[in-house]
């Protein structure tokens, strides 16, 4: 019945109208080529017979009001069902977080992007809808990514969009790495996707790209992929290189990528992470202030419980600010050029 449904081809109809879960799962084949498997609502595997190696994970609303990547994630879809285009690397799609898709917000309870690498469980015993699904979504990648043999590629990109516009439109997220090289074959990939600005995380976290990244030596990033907008408002244009390029991907298609050059690319290393301790955190600088803007040391950028915080680096530039998050979550991410990172 659900796959009947399926016959539209719109595999995001089918999960916003089913946004808890699907009542058992169901899989069929496309062509002689293709297995397809939906798991749950929002979670449809795209199975080559003959496959080139590479393990790709996309995902999509986390944060349920972030719609451009879910109408990009959902358009891939649609263009392998109809068999438009056919898979040849194993891929999951995942829509995060369809609740809050449906009310059109970021979250319902709890932001989900806090909430992964077990995080969903602490404390034990407390249940909203987001720590139901990141518990669901981290055994679909540990399914997805462990059914196969060992010495494959995997890859996790987790699309997201900002609240805010940004001096450098498209920029990821690269997950603290501790003893890993950071790949110049995967920042050329996002360059080429239009993703021209990368930001090397400096510590764990609990969001989804660092849980693929950790857990299984997942290329991994939280890529934005520009300005949040309503669903059926994103300028589409906007995303015809990361398209062509997420194509090309799991159509094992030639990537066509340049040798990596730190001069064709912007980076950033996060300098540190300010987390809010009281109700009073505010920030000193405009509401519209763009993500990346860049303040001198000393500027006071933020006042908490009677205290100025203010820059410590000579300069520090400034992403994600946001005053109206829980005690104890970031408030705002501070970064600085990156010189040294290694890179290979
Ligand atoms: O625009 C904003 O303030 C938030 C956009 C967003 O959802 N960003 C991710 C980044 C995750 C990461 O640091 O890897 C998030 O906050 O979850
Ligand atoms: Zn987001």
């Amino acid at each position: 019945m659900l796959q009947a449904l399926l016959d539209s081809k719109d595999f995001l109809a089918l999960t916003l109208a089913n946004p808890h879960t699907f009542d058992g799962t169901f899989s069929f084949k496309l062509g002689d080529h293709t297995q397809v498997e939906v798991w749950d609502t929002g979670v449809i595997v795209f199975e080559p017979v003959h496959n080139e190696g590479k393990d790709i994970v996309l995902s999509c609303g986390v944060h349920g009001n972030e719609t451009a990547p879910i109408e990009l994630c959902n358009g891939l879809i649609t263009q392998l069902l109809q068999q438009k285009i056919i898979a040849k690397q194993r891929t999951l799609f995942l829509i995060g977080n369809p609740l809050a898709i449906n009310n059109g917000t970021r979250i319902i309870d709890e932001n989900m992007n806090r909430l992964f690498s077990g995080e969903h469980s602490n404390p034990p015993g407390l249940i909203n809808p987001e720590r139901i699904r990141a518990k669901k979504l981290e055994a679909y990648v540990d399914k997805f990514y462990t059914s196969v043999t060992d010495g494959r590629q995997r890859i996790h990109y987790d699309l997201h969009t900002a609240m805010r516009a940004s001096k450098h439109e498209k920029f990821a997220i690269y997950p603290y790495r501790p003893g890993r090289a950071f790949s110049g074959e995967q920042i050329m990939f996002l360059a080429a996707s239009g993703v021209d600005t990368v930001l090397f995380h400096h510590e764990p976290t609990t969001t989804f790209s660092y849980f693929s990244s950790e857990r299984y030596g997942a290329d991994a990033f939280t890529i934005e992929l520009g300005k949040v907008y309503p669903m059926g408002q994103n300028d589409m244009t906007r995303f015809i290189a990361t398209h062509e390029m997420f194509m090309r991907l799991i159509t094992a298609k030639p990537l066509e990528l340049t040798d990596f050059d730190a001069d064709k690319v912007n980076l950033y290393q996060v300098c540190r992470v300010i987390n809010k301790h009281a109700d009073d955190f505010e920030f000193t600088f405009a509401t519209d202030v763009e993500n990346f803007r860049s303040f001198p040391k000393g500027f006071v950028l933020a006042r908490e419980g009677g205290q100025d915080i203010k820059v410590e680096q000579e300069f520090e530039s400034i992403v994600f600010p946001n005053a109206k998050v829980p005690i104890g979550n970031r408030t705002v991410i501070c970064l600085i050029p990156a010189v040294n990172a290694h890179v290979r």
